[in-house]
C-alpha cells in the first residue's frame, strides 16, 4: 500500500494531536492529583484545630458535669455552690455552672441562689450519651455570639462565649459532619445537609467524595457541632471544593498540561518520523537501486609489514530520498529480503571497477578489490555469470576480486562450500568477513576452504584488555597459520593494535580506521598515487614508511608491551 504525501501528512498531523492531547490530558490529571492532594493536605490542617478544639470542649463537659453531679453537698447549699465555683475556677472552657430541674436554673455559680435570673431553658438537640444542648439562652447570651449551654443529670455548664466564637468562626469556612459507618451526613453553616454515600470517616483521614474534598479528624466522644445534626458527631471534618482548588491552580495545571504535551507531540512526531522513514524504505531503496542511487567508497587494506595500501574494500553507501544517510547495516539487509542483493554486489562491481578500473587492470601491481557478499548471493546461481560478464568487460583478471562472506553467510554449509569452491576455480579469493562472531568453526573453516579470514574488530579492540575475546585471539591466529589462511585484521584504529598483529610471525593485512576510512573514489585514488610516488622516490630498503602506515605505528613486537594472553 502506497501513501500519498498528503494522506500521510494528514494521518500524522492527527496522530501528533491525538498524541500531544492525550500527554496534555495525562499531565492535567497529574497536575489535578497534585492539586487535590495539596488541598486534602490543608483541609486535613485546617481540620485538626478545629477537632481539637471540640473534643477538648467535650471532655471537660462530660468531666465538669460528672463532677457537678457527683457531689454529695445539700442542693443548692452554700457548700454545693462553693464547690461549684471551685469547679468553674479550674474550667478551661466554661464560664458557668449550675442546678437545674425543668428547665429552670435552680441554682449557679456565677448568681448563687438569691438573685437568679428568670429563665426557662429550651433544649436545641439531645445526644444519646444524654448530653442536652441549649442554644443562645437569656441570660447568657452574647450578642452576636452563639452560646451553647450542657446538661447533664442535675448540672448545666455555659461554655465561654470565645470559644463558641472561635469554633463559630472556624466552622463559616467549614462544614461538620455527622457520621455513619459507610456515610457522612454534611451540614453545611447554612444548615443544608447532604449524604455522601460511600464515606467511611477514619481517623485522620483525607479524600474526596464528587467535588468535595475532606480533610476529617475524627475524636471520640466529639459533639455535634451543627444546628440540625441528630446524633452525635464523631469527627470535625472540614470541607472544600475541589473545583475551587482547581480553579485557584489553574496556572499550574496548564503547566503540568503543557509539560506533559510537549514530550508526547515531540515523541509520536519523532515516532512517525521513524515510522513513515522506516514503511517507505523499502519502496526507496528499490528505486534507489533501480536509478544506480547507491554509491560506494573504498577503505584502504594495508600489509602490516610494509604498511603498503595492497587492496581496497567497497562498501556501499545510501541517502535515502529525505538525503538521510541510512548505513548498510540497515539497507543491505533489506536489500537481501527483497531479492536484490546480487543487484547491489552488481552495482559495487561495477562502480569499483570504474573507479578503479585502471589500477586493477596494471600488470605491475598486485592491487586487488574485496566486494562483500551475501548469503542470498551465494545461492544466486547468476552470480558467476555476473562476476565473470563484468570482469571481463573490464579487462580485469579475476584474481584481482576478493570476495567477502561474513559468517553468517556461510551458515547453509553445503551451499557455502559449493559457492567457495566455484569462486576459487574461477580464480577468486574467497575469506570470511567479520570472523569469530559466529557460525564457523575452525574445522568448518577447513572444509570451506576460504583463503583468508577477516578477524572481527571485536577482537581487535580487546587488544591488551583482559576479555575473553582479547585472550582467545593469539589462538585464532595460530590456527589459522597453520591451516594456511591469511589474516586480515579489521577496525584496527590505534598504533598498538597494528603493532600487536605485526609483532606475530604471519602475513597479517590491517584494516582500519589508522590507516583511512571508507574514502570517495577520488580520494582513494590520490592516497594510491600519493604511495606510488613515495615507492618511486623512496629507495627500497627505507620504504617502512609509507603513505597508509602513519610513522609512529611499530613494527615490531618490542615496541609495545602486549597484556593479551598471546604475548606470553
Ligand atoms: N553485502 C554487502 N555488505 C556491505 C556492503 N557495504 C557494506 N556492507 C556491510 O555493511 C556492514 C557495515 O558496513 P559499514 O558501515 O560500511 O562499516 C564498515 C567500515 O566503515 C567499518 N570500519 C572499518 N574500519 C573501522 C574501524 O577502524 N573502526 C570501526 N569502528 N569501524 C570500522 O567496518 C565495516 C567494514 O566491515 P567489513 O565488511 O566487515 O569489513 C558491514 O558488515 C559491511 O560488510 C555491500 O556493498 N554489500
Amino acid at each position: 500500500m502506497t501513501f500519498r504525501p498528503n494522506r500521510r501528512l494528514w494521518i500524522s498531523t492527527i496522530a501528533i494531536l491525538l498524541a500531544t492531547a492525550l500527554g496534555a490530558l495525562a499531565g492535567y490529571l497529574t497536575g489535578r492529583h497534585t492539586v487535590q492532594n495539596a488541598a486534602e493536605a490543608v483541609l486535613q490542617q485546617d481540620a485538626t484545630p478545629l477537632s481539637n478544639t471540640i473534643h477538648s470542649l467535650v471532655v471537660e463537659s462530660h468531666d465538669i458535669l460528672a463532677k457537678a453531679n457527683a457531689l454529695q453537698t445539700p442542693t443548692c447549699s452554700d457548700a454545693e455552690i462553693a464547690q461549684l465555683r471551685l469547679l468553674l475556677y479550674h474550667s478551661v472552657n466554661f464560664r458557668e455552672i449550675g442546678r437545674i430541674r425543668d428547665g429552670k436554673i435552680l441554682c449557679s455559680a456565677v448568681f448563687g441562689k438569691d438573685h437568679l435570673p428568670q429563665a426557662q431553658f429550651t433544649a436545641t438537640y439531645h445526644y444519646s450519651d444524654g448530653t442536652t444542648v441549649f442554644r443562645d439562652m437569656a441570660p447568657y447570651v452574647v450578642s452576636g455570639t452563639p452560646v451553647f449551654i450542657r446538661q447533664r443529670g442535675n448540672f448545666f455548664a455555659v461554655e465561654s462565649p470565645e470559644l463558641s466564637v472561635h469554633i463559630h468562626e472556624m466552622r463559616k469556612t467549614r462544614e461538620v459532619f455527622s457520621s455513619g459507618a459507610t456515610s457522612l451526613t454534611s451540614t453545611a453553616p447554612l444548615g443544608r445537609s447532604k449524604t455522601l454515600p460511600g464515606a467511611t470517616i477514619d481517623h485522620e483521614t483525607a479524600g474526596r467524595i464528587g467535588d468535595n474534598l475532606f480533610g476529617t479528624v475524627c475524636t471520640s466522644g466529639s459533639i455535634g457541632l451543627s444546628d440540625s445534626v441528630h446524633g452525635q458527631v464523631d469527627c470535625a471534618t472540614s470541607f472544600g471544593s475541589l473545583s475551587a482548588a482547581l480553579h485557584a491552580q489553574r496556572s499550574l495545571l496548564a503547566l503540568y498540561a503543557f509539560r506533559g504535551a510537549v514530550p508526547c507531540g515531540l515523541t509520536s512526531a519523532l515516532v512517525l518520523l521513524l515510522y513513515w522513514r522506516r514503511r517507505s524504505m523499502p519502496q526507496q531503496l528499490i528505486k534507489a537501486i533501480r536509478a544506480d542511487r547507491l554509491y560506494f567508497v573504498y577503505q584502504p587494506i594495508v600489509d602490516l609489514s610494509s604498511g603498503h595500501i595492497v587492496a581496497a574494500e567497497t562498501l556501499a553507501r545510501w541517502k535515502d530520498d529525505d538525503g538521510l544517510q541510512v548505513g548498510p547495516d540497515i539497507f543491505i539487509p533489506l536489500a537481501e529480503e527483497r531479492g536484490l542483493a546480487l543487484e547491489v554486489a552488481r552495482l559495487a562491481l561495477r562502480h569499483t571497477l570504474h573507479d578503479l578500473g585502471d589500477t586493477l587492470r596494471s600488470d605491475d601491481s598486485d592491487f586487488r578489490v574485496h566486494i562483500n557478499l551475501t548469503a542470498s548471493d551465494l545461492a544466486d546461481p547468476q552470480l558467476l555469470p555476473m562476476l565473470e560478464d563484468s570482469l571481463t568487460k573490464a579487462g580485469v583478471s579475476p584474481h584481482k576480486l576478493v570476495l567477502e562472506l561474513t559468517e553468517s553467510a556461510t551458515a547453509r554449509h553445503s551451499v557455502a562450500i559449493e559457492a567457495v569452491h566455484r569462486l576459487r576455480e574461477r580464480g577468486h579469493s574467497v575469506q570470511i568477513d567479520d570472523f569469530g562472531t559466529g557460525y564457523s568453526s575452525l574445522a568448518y573453516l577447513k572444509d570451506l576452504a576460504v583463503d583468508a579470514i577477516k578477524i572481527d574488530k571485536a577482537f581487535t579492540q580487546s587488544i591488551g584488555t583482559d576479555s575473553v575475546t582479547g585472550i582467545i585471539l593469539p589462538q585464532i591466529l595460530t590456527l589459522a597459520a597453520g591451516l594456511g589462511l591469511l589474516v586480515i585484521a579489521e577496525g584496527i584504529e590505534i598504533p598498538e593494535q597494528a603493532a600487536y598483529f605485526a609483532s606475530f610471525d604471519l602475513p597479517v593485512m590491517g584494516q582500519g580506521w589508522l590507516y583511512g576510512k571508507p574514502q570517495c573514489p577520488g580520494e582513494f585514488l590520490s592516497a594510491i598515487a600519493a604511495q606510488d610516488e613515495q615507492r618511486v622516490a623512496v629507495p627500497i630498503e627505507n620504504n617502512a614508511t609509507t603513505i597508509g602506515v602513519p610513522d609512529h605505528v611499530p613494527q615490531h613486537q618490542d615496541a609495545l608491551q602486549l597484556r593479551s594472553a598471546g604475548d606470553g
